[in-house]
């Protein structure tokens, strides 16, 4: 039986962390690191995520506010919106709530997010600094990913990773992280995606797998090997009757079946997903000791 990553645990020791530098600033009578999401129209689970991560800021002792925008705001008011919060000095993180309706151009509202400010690293300058292995501000479910495997001494150098999905969210960046060499994890790196012939072939290799597809229990056992270490990032909403809230979460991965074959994995509640979030109060506290200065 694989050894569970567990995510909830590890995201609660990141935010005790953080939420000691929050006291420190407190007691030094120093400014407080601040988030700022938005979120255009009312979809349940994109609420739900908001107020998770508003929730989360105050536990550390951040600030955060939530900017709530009707479904019929134009692109241009919230780009203008934004160019607020880029000016803004109580705010150190600017979060624009992914997807946005389809008559926003997600691609110029990311880009008009000051780089510095950008705690998603989506900015196309932070991406491009990613891919070079500059020092930058790291997608926070990538992020996510490279703590768990720290925190749980999962080597990477010489391993062979493979990545399931191309996304510019998770896929590219966490494969981009995993090959860098300078103070990074120096894996093989493949990346298989719908496309692919035959996916299992290339699953098969892998020491360490990366599911980031989104379709719920894609992943079998038959297409892995013995003591692969397995990190699912899947978050699917599927419906449950038994659930009070009507539905429940599952992953990429077919847990009751891998889980018996792998040396490590991530379970879906409670492994990649609170890592996130975790991770996007890391890049609020980094954003704001570049733009304050205000600690080492
Ligand atoms: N600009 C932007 N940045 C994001 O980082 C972003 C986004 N848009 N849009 C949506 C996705 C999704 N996402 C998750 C965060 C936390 C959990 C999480 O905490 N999941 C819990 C379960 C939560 C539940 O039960 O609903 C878990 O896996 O244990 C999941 C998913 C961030 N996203």
């Amino acid at each position: 039986m694989a050894q569970i990553i567990d995510g909830k645990k590890i995201s609660s020791e990141i935010k005790e962390e953080i939420k000691s530098v929050c006291s420190q600033l407190v007691k030094e009578k120093k400014q407080l690191p601040g988030l700022v999401t938005i979120l255009v129209g009312n979809n349940p689970a994109s609420k739900a995520y908001v107020n998770s991560k508003a929730k989360s800021c105050n536990e550390v002792g951040m600030v955060s506010k939530i900017e709530i925008l009707d479904e019929s705001i134009s692109e241009e008011e919230l780009i203008s919106l934004i160019n607020r919060f880029n000016n803004d000095k109580n705010y150190h993180g600017i979060l624009v709530q992914l997807p946005l309706p389809k008559y926003i151009n997600e691609s110029n509202v990311i880009k008009s997010i000051i780089p510095e400010k950008d705690v998603d690293g989506f900015h196309p300058i932070n991406v491009g600094k990613l891919v070079i292995g500059e020092e930058t501000l790291i997608p926070c479910t990538p992020y996510g990913i490279l703590e768990l495997l720290k925190r749980y001494n999962i080597e990477t150098k010489g391993k062979h990773v493979v990545v399931v999905g191309r996304s510019n969210i998770v896929g590219k960046p966490i494969a981009n992280l995993l090959l860098q060499k300078r103070d990074g994890a120096n894996a093989v790196v493949t990346i298989v995606h719908s496309a692919a012939k035959n996916i299992s072939f290339y699953t098969k290799q892998a020491d360490i797998l990366i599911a980031a597809i989104g379709s719920p229990k894609f992943i079998k056992a038959e297409m892995l090997k013995e003591n692969v270490v397995v990190i699912d990032v899947g978050i699917n909403r599927v419906e449950d009757a038994n659930s009070p809230k009507g539905y429940k979460i599952i992953g990429d991965v077919d847990f009751d079946e891998v889980s018996k074959i792998a040396s490590f994995i991530t379970p879906v509640p409670g492994g990649v997903g609170p890592m996130t979030i975790a991770m996007l109060l890391k890049n609020t506290l980094i954003a704001y000791k570049h733009l304050t200065k205000n600690i080492e």
